[in-house]
């Protein structure tokens, strides 16, 4: 069968860099077809060479027969190519509709936009969407949506184009298990319809779920071309990371010995979070758990004073957190990680090595820096976390979406904290630079720091946290002991309610 799309010996060099050596991709009719590899091998380059987002140094993109060389990407919508992408090109000062029908204006008559028509295709869209674009407004800024609701506006964005190919580019990595599953249907109605699909997810369980087939790549290389129902997960890992690391990623961390408490936390509010008490001892890892949005981050922005507490006591150390501010906190070993590296984490267009020391900078008291001195403080960070980078002088920009998201953690890890509040820190992050994130942090725990860990991954909750606190609706509806945590567990407590009086009564930890 003659493929829809084919790419051969595609490369892309930016200066010193070699992003693609040789990218291969052939796609068919009706395909979802996954592309796996580390952070940094390619994958979002040899996407963005097929849509037009940047040109190709070499190689060949044959579609539909036709060799093609989209210019922009625009070119390569008109051919029928769309891309959702992770970090969304939205613009956050219009309006759900207008970002949709940006430059594309259905029915427009005379020269002047037809709203009717608009907000009719509208409709006809989030039909397509179900329960997933269920609570869409039209006219809300697309800037005070949530992450997830932006993607979903992406995702209604490109289905507006009626593309033959739609490329997810980690679309799926700011959605929970729950829109997940909404969003996976949608993906079997386009292919039913025809719709060919390349797919980028570092979730393991996702291509599993609704791959046809995956091409693997390694260092800007294509390795191999697998039909899923062929394949295994360790065949997989194996093929795109080594053996060695695979035994690693196997090699479930060691037991811990929390030691004396270093955080208490009796009837915090903030956000969606409602009440919460937990303690958390030395080195141990606190996980939070749940269906997405139930109070979880709320909960660890309000401890880090990212958002106004309505209520609460914090004690760090044995003393009360003296200050309602991030810098307040920070002061005293409270350090706060989000895995939204690109709303909350990454300082855009500076350079690297401002990206890491910026932690250290706002903690110390001191009015000068020495640059020496701080370099040497994030070295061993860098060392840890593998980071790959040209030089730490390079824009941010210049990293690929791993090793930023590695940047990001590393700036708080700089500091040496008492208390880490990882929230969802490994979002579009891949097998490998997790399990560098997290060797390093089990490494800090064992040293003493502790961690509240919160993961829409469940595995990662099962894998590394000592004991998980379930949310629902703003409380805490359980707590699994370290023996209990299964995914099961998991979801069978993120079913319960809270007790009626969970407001005033904390709930017990
Ligand atoms: N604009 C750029 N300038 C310099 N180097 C770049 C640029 N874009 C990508 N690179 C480099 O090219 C390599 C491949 O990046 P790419 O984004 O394609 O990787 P990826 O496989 O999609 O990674 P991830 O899973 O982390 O998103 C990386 O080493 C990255 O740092």
């Amino acid at each position: 069968m003659a493929a829809v799309l084919e790419a051969s010996d595609v490369a892309k060099r930016y200066g010193a860099v070699v992003a693609l050596e040789r990218g291969e991709l052939r796609l068919e009719r009706g395909e979802v077809h996954v592309i796996l590899g580390s952070n940094g091998c390619g994958k979002s380059t040899l996407c963005k060479i097929i849509a037009g987002a940047v040109p190709a140094d070499g190689g060949s993109v044959v579609l539909e027969g036709r060799s093609v060389a989209f210019r922009t990407p625009l070119e390569a919508q008109a051919a029928g190519i769309a891309t959702v992408y992770q970090e969304t090109g939205l613009v956050p000062t219009l309006s759900v509709v207008d970002n949709i029908f940006l430059g594309q204006e259905p029915g427009k008559a005379g020269g002047r936009i037809d709203r009717k028509a608009r907000y009719a295709r509208f409709e006809m869209l989030i039909g397509r969407l179900g329960k997933l674009a269920a609570h869409l407004d039209p006219d809300t800024l697309v800037g005070d949506l949530s992450i997830d609701q932006q993607q979903i506006v992406e995702i209604i964005k490109a289905l507006s184009r009626e593309p033959k190919i739609i490329i997810f580019d980690e679309s799926t990595s700011s959605l929970d298990r729950a829109q997940v599953a909404d969003f996976f249907a949608l993906v079997r109605a386009l292919k039913h319809q025809g719709t060919s699909m390349i797919f980028i997810s570092h979730r393991m369980e996702e291509i599993f779920a609704i791959g046809d087939t995956v091409t693997i790549m390694r260092n800007g290389r294509f390795i191999d071309r697998r039909p899923v129902s062929e394949t295994s997960r360790d065949e997989l890992v194996n093929l795109m990371v080594g053996s060695a690391l695979q035994q690693m990623i196997e090699a479930r961390q060691s037991h811990r010995q929390p030691g004396k408490p270093v955080l208490s936390v009796a009837r915090l509010s903030g956000g969606k979070a409602q009440g919460i008490s937990l303690e958390l001892r030395e080195g141990e890892i606190l996980g939070l758990g749940g269906l997405h949005g139930q109070g979880q981050s709320d909960t660890l922005l309000a401890l880090y004073g990212g958002i106004t507490r309505r209520g609460g006591e914090i004690v760090i150390a044995g003393k009360q957190l003296g200050g309602s501010t991030p810098a307040a906190a920070l002061k005293q070993g409270l350090v706060y990680v989000s895995g939204d590296r690109g709303r909350a984490g990454a300082l855009r267009g500076r350079p690297i090595i401002e990206n890491l020391i910026v932690g250290i900078l706002s903690k110390s008291s001191k009015p000068i820096a020495e640059r020496g001195k701080l370099r040497a403080q994030v070295r061993p960070v860098i060392d840890q976390l593998k980071l790959k980078f040209g030089r730490l002088s390079d824009a941010i920009e210049t990293l690929s979406g791993g090793n930023q998201q590695k940047v990001v953690v590393g700036r708080g890890l700089a500091t040496g904290p008492t208390v880490l509040l990882l929230d969802d820190p490994t979002k579009g992050i891949d097998v490998r630079a997790k399990q560098d994130l997290f060797a390093l942090i089990d490494e800090l725990c064992a040293g003493g720091m502790a961690v509240i860990l919160y993961s829409s991954e469940d595995m990662e909750l099962i894998d590394h946290a000592d004991r998980v606190l379930v949310f629902n609706t703003g409380h805490v509806v359980a707590e699994i002991s370290r023996e209990d945590l299964s995914e099961f567990a998991l979801n069978e407590a993120s079913l319960k309610t809270a007790p009626a009086h969970a407001e005033q009564q904390p709930a017990h930890v």
